[in-house]
């Protein structure tokens, strides 16, 4: 009886089968098929997902009451058997709940890792980088070569990360395809359907597979960041030099108190940061890129202030990015419209709680799905259209603030990797623009570019986007 009262005061959505709940309903691309069914039953809509009750909120309102208002009675991330491979979950700064293991990790990434003062500090390890980008590129310039944009801009945001966290070459175009490929399999296992985790026991999936590739990956990755900590001990004990990256700050930290940042907390946040902050960006490039080689005349107003500002032959530095109106007109747009995670997502402490008229049941699992806010054509006008201009005279930022625009999320658990991905994503495209021009492969015209998307750990192009470099 009284499931029965609660249940009359869920949110509506669609009628849960049996067992299998709305699986029918999910789909390969979730968030585009809850996007249309939130315009059937409104912003705040219920799921079963086997035996979970999932609210789908996809409204700013929504947003700012789960991530704000009552942002205490969701203090959990979901886990899966990909997250809980060599017990990461229990390490992690991205799946802990709120609490002070959680605090202590975050207060060490705000402080001592990306705060303006240490990336300012660190910038000359992404100029390095970036560098052999252009060379990249201007090589294939010269050999006529087609450009595979998420793949160079993988390696480039791989580049980029390793180089700001561990001062390491691994990822460089010649050298050193492991840690790459590695973290690869590791992003596609983490972000592979993980159904089985609600319908394993159909035996439709297969979560024991998926759990023996994630331990594989992650026990990989921890053996490598373990191998780089223990060189970087000896290397410093022979020598006064100090480097400028990441984990010379967090030697010195657990140096001078191993109960604030354990060794083992530090290579489970290397897994963290590399995992969140490669597929992320690399992917948000590519979208930009595809929608500016859509929109010609997006292209060319980006080309002239970059060259304009810049020059001819200055490679930007990150104080550069503040000069550049257009160009983060362009990427808060490409934000809108192909947000990297479509679903913020948080779990329901162990008690009811009343939104509007409607309980949001206690372990619920909440997708906030900010890619159906960007496309509301109620919040923003022409939505299907890419239109920086839009952003050209807003206050509207990506820090959380703004409930209608949330690609880094909002709140406690928003994206602590956000300053530097901020300055990756703008110097990545701005030296793309800046050094070359760009044309699409014969025969494909602007308007045939396809636009699918594949959801994995992030929301990706699903044919890879491919273009020909020349120099201006
Ligand atoms: C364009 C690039 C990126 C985008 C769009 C992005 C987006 C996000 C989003 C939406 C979340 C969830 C926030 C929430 O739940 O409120 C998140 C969490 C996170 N991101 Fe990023 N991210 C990016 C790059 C990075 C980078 C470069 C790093 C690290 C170097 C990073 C590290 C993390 C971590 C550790 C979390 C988990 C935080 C927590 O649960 O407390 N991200 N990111």
């Amino acid at each position: 009886n009284s499931r029965r009262r609660r249940s009359a005061k869920l949110p509506p959505g669609p009628y849960p089968f049996p067992i299998i709940g709305n699986i029918l309903h999910f789909g390969p691309n979730p968030h585009q098929t809850v996007t249309k069914l939130s315009k059937i039953y409104g912003p705040l809509m219920h799921l079963r997902l086997g035996s979970i009750d999932t609210i789908v909120a996809s409204s700013p309102e929504m947003a700012k009451e789960i991530l704000q208002t009552h942002h205490q009675a969701f203090p959990l991330r979901s886990n899966t058997a990909a997250t809980r491979a060599f017990d990461h979950h229990a390490t992690s700064v991205a799946f802990l709940p709120i609490g002070d293991q959680w605090r202590n990790l975050r207060k060490i990434c705000k402080e001592h890792m990306f705060s303006n003062q240490r990336l300012q500090a660190n910038e000359g390890l992404r100029q390095e980088k970036l560098q052999k980008l252009v060379q990249y590129i201007q090589e294939c310039c010269v050999n006529g070569r087609t450009v595979d944009i998420g793949h160079a801009a993988v390696v480039t945001s791989l580049n980029l990360m390793s180089n700001t966290v561990l001062s390491v070459d691994s990822a460089d175009y010649n050298t050193c395809q492991e840690l790459e490929d590695i973290i690869c399999r590791c992003m596609r296992v983490w972000g592979s359907p993980n159904l089985g985790d609600y319908f394993g026991f159909l035996g439709l999936f297969d979560p024991q597979g998926i759990k023996r590739e994630a331990e594989f990956c992650v026990g990989k990755l921890l053996a490598m960041f373990d191998s780089i900590i223990d060189q970087r001990v000896e290397a410093s004990r022979n020598s006064q030099a100090r480097k400028t990256d990441l984990l010379e700050v967090l030697l010195e930290i657990s140096d001078g108190n191993q109960a604030e940042l354990t060794r083992n907390e530090m290579k489970h946040l290397f897994v963290d940061l590399f995992v969140a902050g490669v597929d992320t960006t690399s992917g948000t490039v590519e979208w930009v890129m595809t929608e500016l080689l859509r929109n010609p005349h997006v292209m060319s107003k980006l080309k002239t202030e970059v060259r304009t500002v810049l020059g001819a032959n200055k490679q930007i530095e990150e104080s550069d990015i503040s000069k550049l109106p257009y160009l983060q007109a362009v990427i808060k747009e490409a934000f809108r419209y192909h947000p990297s995670g479509p679903f913020i997502t948080r779990v329901k402490d162990g008690n009811d709680l009343q939104i509007k008229k409607y309980v949001i049941p206690k372990n619920a699992l909440i997708l906030i799905n900010i890619w159906a806010t960007g496309r509301d054509p109620s919040i923003w006008p022409n939505p299907d259209s890419f239109e920086p201009e839009r952003f050209l005279d807003t206050e509207i930022d990506v820090k959380g603030h703004h409930f209608e625009l949330l690609p880094f999320g909002a709140g406690r658990r928003i994206c602590p990797g956000m300053p530097l991905a901020y300055r990756m994503v703008h110097l990545i495209v701005a030296s793309l623009v800046q050094n070359f021009d760009w044309k699409l492969e014969p025969g494909v015209a602007p308007e045939d570019v396809d636009l699918s998307e594949k959801l994995g750990i992030s929301l990706h192009k699903a044919i890879p986007l491919k273009a020909v470099p020349t120099k201006p």
